[in-house]
């Protein structure tokens, strides 16, 4: 089931994480498919995240998409994790669903050991043209990407390096990638918020009980920086896939 009741952006339920991510990532098959037919490439934002497994494996499975034309770039990375950590976001992408889709080309944020150049390096290959399709998800403190609370809504730089919240580095560890708050790293590179929403079509994935609150924030609250998933409420072209433990009705 959809509505528009409560805000400007589609939302859609449905009742199990599975169901959810087969029809968020059947979703992204058909934007794929039309920007390949329109425009002979496409260029896609993804998110690394566990919120983002259902989905991105129905978009890997998706048929008539050829990934050759595809390029794929991803929102954050960490900053001071050794090289070929499994908590890199780039290598969760490529276990997750760039190894099933080989032809496509990835673009690795690589932070280093200057995060500063990593990032205007990362935000000059973006270049300013809108993504074809982000996906993304909602942090439990309603980031997205790594735009923590209070988040810049016009930010122009496109790519920055961040501190993390503590909320953000908890769910971190409450997920099961670091075995400690101290362990989580502190900063990160990020796309920026006006530059994640510079896109044709947004598909947020959240699933979950945890992100019931921050829902109901993105969905509910004035649109500001303190809940930064209400910048989607901006953009005409979201549609926001829940699960029923994550629906906040
Ligand atoms: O992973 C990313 O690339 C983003 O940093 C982040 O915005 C993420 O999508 C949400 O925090 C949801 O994450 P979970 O799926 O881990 O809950």
């Amino acid at each position: 089931m959809s509505t528009k009741a409560e805000t400007s952006m589609t939302v859609v339920r449905e009742p199990t994480r599975a169901a959810m991510g087969q029809r968020a990532g059947t979703h992204a098959g058909q934007i794929l498919r039309a920007a390949l037919r329109n425009g002979g490439r496409a260029r896609v934002m993804l998110a690394a995240a566990p919120s983002q497994s259902a989905t991105l494996a129905a978009l890997a499975r998706a048929e008539g998409i050829d990934w050759a034309r595809v390029e794929l770039f991803h929102m954050d990375e960490y900053v001071g994790l050794p090289p070929g950590a499994p908590q890199g976001f780039a290598t969760w992408l490529v276990t997750n669903f760039v190894r099933h889709t080989p032809d496509a080309t990835f673009h690795r944020i690589d932070p280093g050991t200057d995060p500063y150049a990593e990032a205007e390096r990362y935000k000059v290959l973006l270049g300013t043209e809108p993504f074809d399709l982000v996906l993304l998800g909602l942090g439990v403190n309603g980031h997205l990407a790594f735009n923590d609370p209070p988040a810049d809504f016009d930010d122009p730089m496109g790519v920055r390096v961040v501190t993390l919240d503590t909320a953000s580095r908890r769910q971190q560890v409450e997920e099961g990638h670091f075995a400690t708050l101290d362990d989580v790293p502190t900063t990160a590179v990020t796309v920026t918020i006006p530059r994640l929403l510079n896109a044709d079509v947004v598909i947020a994935s959240v699933p979950g009980r945890a992100k019931r609150i921050a829902v109901r924030q993105t969905l509910g609250e004035a649109i500001g920086p303190m809940h930064p998933g209400t910048a989607l409420r901006r953009h005409p072209g979201v549609t926001l896939y829940l699960d029923a433990e994550a629906d906040p009705r």
